[in-house]
């Protein structure tokens, strides 16, 4: 088994091949898109998202805001027998209701005021044998819902002004931060829409509760954006598991990038270096971050496997000793009742 030394918030810890931030996760080294993480919850979606890619069927990506649900649409295409063919992406939230319309459909000449010359293809004419990403879907209007049930039904799409229609093949994926479901009872969304387009659901989860991803994450984008790995203080990351990321990835990559500007030449990263607002939202109610409850429940199994054998329980979860029984104390564990059961 391959192992090595690093040295994680200031005490040296062997990790096995499996422990290793970089080397664990199966997907870093994928030519394709580079999906990080190593909890079952991620694993689970690029599982389904790998398995979605290889048919046809309509996917529709949920998730908060900044979860990943673009990288995952990009993902499922370059996984698809559709790689080779245009990837194209559309916000619906940036297109102004007037204008979606002849940015999906394209339009001939002359067919509204302000219409180029020469008219102009759509998005979907633009993916024709490939993949057409619409992001933020539950932000088109009904109009723009109701035309595009029409296509997907037909498959096939008329510009704006004219009279002809054109096969087109397309894969759809859409991807929203909204309830579609409740969105489609309030009548906010088309119900026959939401059920084309979300023939396969993928639910990308939120950072919070995907705890053992928030410290590879964090060193991911620590070497991304310094250029080198860095030391993370104890203290610095008990805040990076106690803080609730509302923005998620997205916001915990700005962490990284606050952390360089202000401190490029940091040999260790500490509490005092995140920005004040981080630290003070981990200071309000403890556990801030849902995590950290399952963190004691899966402390707790694992030392039931072991028999309550702190160094074997300490290898399987990746920790030194100290930690372990730091974390022990922490949560109040009594660790003899899993040594009675030995
Ligand atoms: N698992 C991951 N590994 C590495 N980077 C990630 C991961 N997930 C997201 N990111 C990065 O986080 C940022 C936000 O991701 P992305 O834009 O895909 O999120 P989103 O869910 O589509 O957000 P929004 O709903 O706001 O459009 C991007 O820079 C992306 O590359």
């Amino acid at each position: 088994m391959l192992s090595r030394e690093i040295i994680t918030h200031g005490s040296i810890v062997t990790l096995n091949k499996s422990t290793n931030y970089s080397s664990a996760n199966p997907t870093l080294n994928d030519p394709c898109v580079p999906i990080i993480g190593n909890s079952k919850e991620i694993l689970s979606a690029i599982s389904l998202a790998k398995k979605t890619a290889r048919v046809d069927f309509n996917v529709l990506l949920t998730g908060e805001t900044g979860t990943g649900k673009d990288l995952f649409s990009r993902y499922i295409h370059n996984h698809s027998n559709r790689k080779n063919q245009p990837f194209v992406t559309i916000n619906c939230a940036a297109i102004p209701k007037e204008l979606i319309i002849s940015e999906l459909f394209g339009y001939e000449e002359g067919a509204f005021t302000g219409a180029s010359r020469k008219g102009k293809s759509g998005k979907f004419e633009a993916a024709h044998s490939g993949t057409l990403f619409l992001d933020e879907i539950g932000d088109m209007s009904l109009e723009g819902q109701l035309t595009l049930l029409r296509v997907l039904e037909d498959k096939q799409i008329t510009r704006l002004g004219s009279n002809l229609s054109k096969k087109v093949d397309v894969r759809i994926i859409s991807a929203t931060n909204k309830d579609l479901k409740k969105e489609s009872e309030l009548g906010n969304f088309r119900q026959d829409l939401y059920y084309r387009l979300n023939e396969i659901n993928i639910s990308i989860p939120s950072l919070r509760w995907r705890g053992e991803d928030i410290i590879i994450l964090f060193n991911h984008f620590v070497e991304k954006i310094f250029g080198r790995r860095i030391l993370i203080s104890e203290e610095a990351r008990d805040v990076l598991l106690n803080y609730n990321y509302p923005g998620n990835i997205r916001e915990l990559s700005n962490i990284v990038k606050r952390i360089f500007i202000n401190h490029e030449e940091i040999v260790m990263i500490k509490k005092h270096h995140f920005p004040k607002e981080i630290i003070e939202a981990t200071l309000e109610k403890r556990p801030a971050n849902p995590f950290l409850c399952m963190q004691r429940k899966q402390i707790e199994d694992i030392l039931h496997r072991c028999h309550g054998n702190i160094s074997e329980s300490s290898k399987m979860l990746g920790i030194n000793r100290r930690t372990l029984y730091r974390k022990i104390t922490a949560y109040n564990i009594s660790i003899e009742k899993f040594r009675k059961r030995a």
